[in-house]
């Protein structure tokens, strides 16, 4: 019997680099939430023990995909003896800085802890999914947070839940080129930040913006064109990009005014992920 599991995408609503760890990683200060961009993770428990995929995703050989490195690692770590049939309806453009890939991974790790009774609990499955990338554990955490440390540093907090104009860029931007530019700025200063509301209009920014519009001019444009609307960010490392509104209205009324050539679309955000929604209603 196939099981369908939900997995949403993130924003950073922003996002400060502020110094670098020994290894070479950048130290962030981050605030994630979910919007209703959601791929679909089908699963079907195998009693072979096998993993394997009946829908490979275009480009990703399976070996390759989040999901069978999540499903990988949970059974190697407690020796479930169960297989699992995986696949997944993308919606969430790759490579975006939406967080799909990483969802994915969360969305399987929970999902296949239930399936195979497993029984691990949310912060064991956090720090096994940082093994697989520093945007697995917001998954796992499952409610909008303010991040620390490389983002697996996680305090609850409460979003407003608005719409945003969420503009896609059909430019893939490699993380590790954006991290590496000599001319990104390391040193926002630290800020506390558990009361997102108060956060001041100088804090929503993207650090990583600047040096993703240098490197890709098709993200400078459309920061350009979404800025007629308000303050345009980027999310993660690019190259979504997104400007917010109150109401779903307004934001389609500007998603008209958009040129054809930048694919958009109206999403909302939310403070839970929809997993554990499910959970709770169950
Ligand atoms: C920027 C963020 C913000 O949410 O999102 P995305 O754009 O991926 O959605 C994440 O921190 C992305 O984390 P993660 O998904 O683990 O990045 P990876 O692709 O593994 O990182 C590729 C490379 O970028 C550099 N890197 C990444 C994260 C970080 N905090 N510091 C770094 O210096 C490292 O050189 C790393 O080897
Ligand atoms: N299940 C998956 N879904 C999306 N991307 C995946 C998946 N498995 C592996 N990847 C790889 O991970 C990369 C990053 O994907 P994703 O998390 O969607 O974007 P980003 O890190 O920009 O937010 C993709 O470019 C793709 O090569």
């Amino acid at each position: 019997m196939h099981h369908i599991f939900p997995s949403p995408a993130k924003i950073n609503l922003f996002l400060h680099v502020t110094g670098r760890r020994d290894d070479g990683y950048h130290l962030l200060q981050t605030a994630f939430t979910f919007i209703d961009l959601i791929d679909e993770v089908k699963i079907n428990v195998r009693e072979d023990g096998q993993l394997l995929s009946s829908q490979p995703l275009d480009g990703i050989p399976f070996e390759n995909d989040l999901c069978y490195k999540a499903a990988l690692l949970l059974k190697t770590y407690t020796g479930s003896t169960l297989g699992a049939d995986i696949a997944v309806n993308k919606n969430i453009p790759m490579g975006g800085g939406l967080g799909g890939g990483s969802s994915n991974a969360a969305t399987v790790l929970i999902a296949l802890n239930l399936l195979w009774n497993t029984n691990l609990d949310n912060e064991t499955l956090q720090r096994l999914g940082l093994q697989l990338g520093a945007d697995v554990p917001i998954f796992i955490f499952g409610h909008s947070a303010f991040a620390e440390g490389i983002g697996e540093k996680l305090q609850k907090i409460e979003v407003p839940e608005k719409y945003y104009l969420l503009a896609m860029p059909q430019v893939n931007v490699p993380t590790v080129e954006i991290f590496k530019d000599p001319l990104l700025t390391r040193d926002t200063p630290t800020i506390i930040m558990p009361d997102f509301r108060e956060c001041t209009q100088q804090s929503l920014k993207n650090d990583l913006q600047p040096i993703a519009c240098k490197q890709f001019k098709e993200v400078a444009e459309a920061v350009e064109l979404l800025s007629q609307f308000g303050k345009a960010i980027m999310t993660g490392s690019g190259a979504c990009v997104f400007v917010e509104f109150d109401d779903q209205q307004t934001a389609e009324s500007a998603k008209k005014i958009l040129p054809k050539h930048l694919p958009s679309k109206v999403v909302r955000g939310y403070n839970s992920h929809p997993l554990h929604s499910m959970a709770k209603t169950a």
